[in-house]
């Protein structure tokens, strides 16, 4: 985050679902930057719980509620200047199980989001999305791109809104929970294989530090309707599970096990289309909502005169990171260091080299 003027000196702001790493890392730079007040609203009691005695500070309030009720959002709102809306059900097997259960939260639950902040005079929303909502195949991803379509129609219903609605999307938070880095460490230290899905899958990857400042980006440049993305580094998952074998110095070896159900073999960050209407910001790519009125002879008849993209911002074709590339970026994430400082390997004389 920027270290010049935070913008949330004495101000007020509600993270929805902030029990989660994201709300963890979010709140502690919030706190240190001077915010007046952080809500967390999530179902959570156990995990409300639990965060409020790790970080114990009384400017952490939390509200137990869904945001698919909009009275708990309506509660949680109320006065609050800024909203981080990370509150979502985000696993791609339970959502094919469950797809109902994704649209309830991921569209419902944010359209009461958005609406409740708009009712509260709230200033900013910045709503969490992901690159499996660009042309998505599983029902976490098509959930999350109508999310997308909410947050930018609240610009196109309102031109004259006080709230402003942007959105961001991420690639894979390494070693966020559930994910797969975690799983090949822990199959390292019992000494089992590495189970890859496809060894030339590709997959965008950020740390929880670049999932946050994106979102701190989004909030301090976000006109109505905004997406940001994050230009990223791509990598193969088998190059991935290669250099945490390496990293570790493990004998593991790599065990194909095939695609699961409704994953993709690369993700898109963006379409060529919206790389089309983008604006590059130096590490970041802001684009815009198609502000075009619901006067439907405009849709119909009147094209955009835009230079064409030739391709999607796609984790096939960006620059690829080499396996020792992905050797440096593990070692930039603090869970990695404590786990090889747990087994007893140095990784210092590497960090002084690179
Ligand atoms: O045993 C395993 C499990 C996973 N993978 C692969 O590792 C990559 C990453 O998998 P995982 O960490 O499970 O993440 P994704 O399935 O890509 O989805 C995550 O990343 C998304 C962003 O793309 C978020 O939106 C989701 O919430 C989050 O679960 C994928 O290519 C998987 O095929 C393996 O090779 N072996």
């Amino acid at each position: 985050m920027s270290e010049v003027s935070s913008g949330y000196e004495g101000k007020r702001i509600l993270v929805t679902g902030g029990t989660g790493s994201f709300g963890h890392t979010v709140v502690e730079k919030l706190l240190a930057q001077g915010a007046e007040q952080i809500r967390i609203l999530s179902r959570d009691e156990a995990k409300q719980d639990l965060m409020r005695h790790e970080i114990g500070d009384p400017r952490l309030r939390f509200y137990v509620g869904d945001i698919r009720d909009y009275h708990s959002v309506e509660r949680a709102v109320r006065d609050v200047d800024f909203v981080f809306h990370a509150a979502a059900l985000k696993q791609v097997p339970s959502c094919e199980f469950f797809p109902t259960e994704a649209m309830k939260t991921n569209i419902i639950g944010s359209e009461n989001v958005v609406r409740a902040s708009d009712n509260a005079g709230v200033t900013s929303v910045v709503c969490l999305s992901t690159d499996k909502a660009v042309y998505p195949v599983n029902a976490m991803g098509m959930s999350k791109a109508m999310m997308e379509k909410v947050a930018q129609s609240h610009g196109l219903n309102n031109p004259n809104a006080a709230t402003t609605v942007s959105c961001v999307r991420y690639g894979n938070v390494m070693y966020s929970r559930g994910s797969v880095i975690p799983l090949f460490i822990r199959q390292i230290k019992a000494g089992k294989d590495l189970t890859v899905t496809n060894p030339d899958m590709t997959r965008f990857m950020m740390s929880l530090a670049d999932s946050v400042d994106l979102v701190d980006f989004a909030f301090h440049n976000a006109n109505q309707g905004d997406l940001f993305i994050r230009k990223a580094r791509a990598c193969t998952v088998g190059d991935l599970a290669q250099a945490t074998v390496n990293l570790f110095r493990a004998s593991s070896s790599i065990h194909v096990i095939g695609t699961r159900h409704a994953e993709k073999l690369s993700e898109a960050l963006a379409t060529r289309e919206e790389l089309s209407r983008a604006r590059d910001m130096g590490d970041y790519f802001r684009i815009q909502a198609d502000k075009r009125d619901l006067n439907y002879s405009v849709y119909f008849e009147e094209g955009d005169v835009v230079q064409a993209e030739y391709s999607d911002y796609d984790s096939h074709t960006v620059p690829r990171m080499s396996v020792s590339e992905v050797e440096d970026l593990l070692l930039t994430l603090p869970e990695v260091r404590r786990e090889l400082t747990a087994a007893g390997l140095s990784y210092n004389k590497r960090l002084v080299d690179q």
